[in-house]
């Protein structure tokens, strides 16, 4: 049972901090969670999630660090220090770093920034593992990192909506789990490829779902996000 009725991530992956900012006007604080990418980030760097944060949306802040587990833990601190509402790294760096990352985020006073970790990217699927060397199913793999992340003490993954119930039988119910790969039936896959229809992630049990192109790139991104909403709304 999640008790948290904002599911929506929209995924900001605008390139100029303007038309971010525009698409956050539209959208109600009370209604959604807003996501800051690598595009975003880059572009606005930390001005951007304060202007965020200052129209009162709670900021996942998705760089995905991987590096040593000092460079790692400093940027997670200064993540915290920002003030977002969550912040990830690569599970892939392993416990070394994962724990770095924790034990750095909880020196950060009254701090209550969620720490996740990427799993595997959902735009990856057998094959693309098997040319890393990884000669294993998505779903192993993303076993593995999960359990080694909550071993580790994060707050929870980024998956696909397609691991959810599988993983759920292996992590705590309070472990949070957030799927990217969300598309409705109406939209295009692109680069995505572990895929599913907000209504069977939330079905199947996805804390979050974190949801860009579909919304920020039609041509009315707010009928867009309020047909997720009552896709999803008799399952929450
Ligand atoms: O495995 C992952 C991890 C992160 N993402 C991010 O989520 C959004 C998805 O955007 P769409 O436009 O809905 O595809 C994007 O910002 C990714 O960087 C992911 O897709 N998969």
């Amino acid at each position: 049972m999640n008790a948290d009725k904002k599911r929506i991530i929209v995924a900001l992956d605008y390139p100029t901090v303007e038309q971010a900012v525009m698409m956050a006007d539209q959208l109600d604080p009370a209604q959604c969670r807003l996501k800051v990418g690598k595009e975003l980030f880059t572009r606005g760097g930390p001005t951007v999630v304060e202007q965020l944060q200052h129209k009162g949306f709670d900021v996942f802040l998705d760089l995905k660090f991987h590096d040593i587990p000092n460079t790692t833990a400093k940027a997670v601190r200064a993540a915290g220090e920002l003030g977002v509402w969550m912040v990830n790294v690569h599970a892939c760096g392993g416990r070394r770093m994962m724990e770095a990352a924790r034990n750095e985020l909880d020196q950060v006073r009254n701090n209550s920034t969620l720490l996740i970790a990427v799993t595997v990217l959902t735009s990856m699927e057998r094959e693309d593992l098997k040319e890393v060397g990884l000669d294993i199913d998505p779903l192993d793999h993303v076993k593995r990192l999960a359990v080694l992340t909550e071993s580790c003490g994060l707050d929870g993954v980024v998956c696909s909506a397609h691991e959810v119930m599988p993983l759920r039988e292996v992590v705590s119910s309070g472990f949070s789990l957030v799927t990217p790969g969300i598309r409705p039936s109406d939209s295009v896959t692109g680069d995505q490829r572990r895929i599913m229809t907000p209504s069977e992630a939330i079905q199947a049990g996805s804390t979050y779902l974190v949801i860009g192109r579909p919304i920020t790139q039609v041509s009315n991104p707010l009928a867009a996000l309020q047909a997720i909403e009552k896709e999803i709304a008799p399952f929450i």
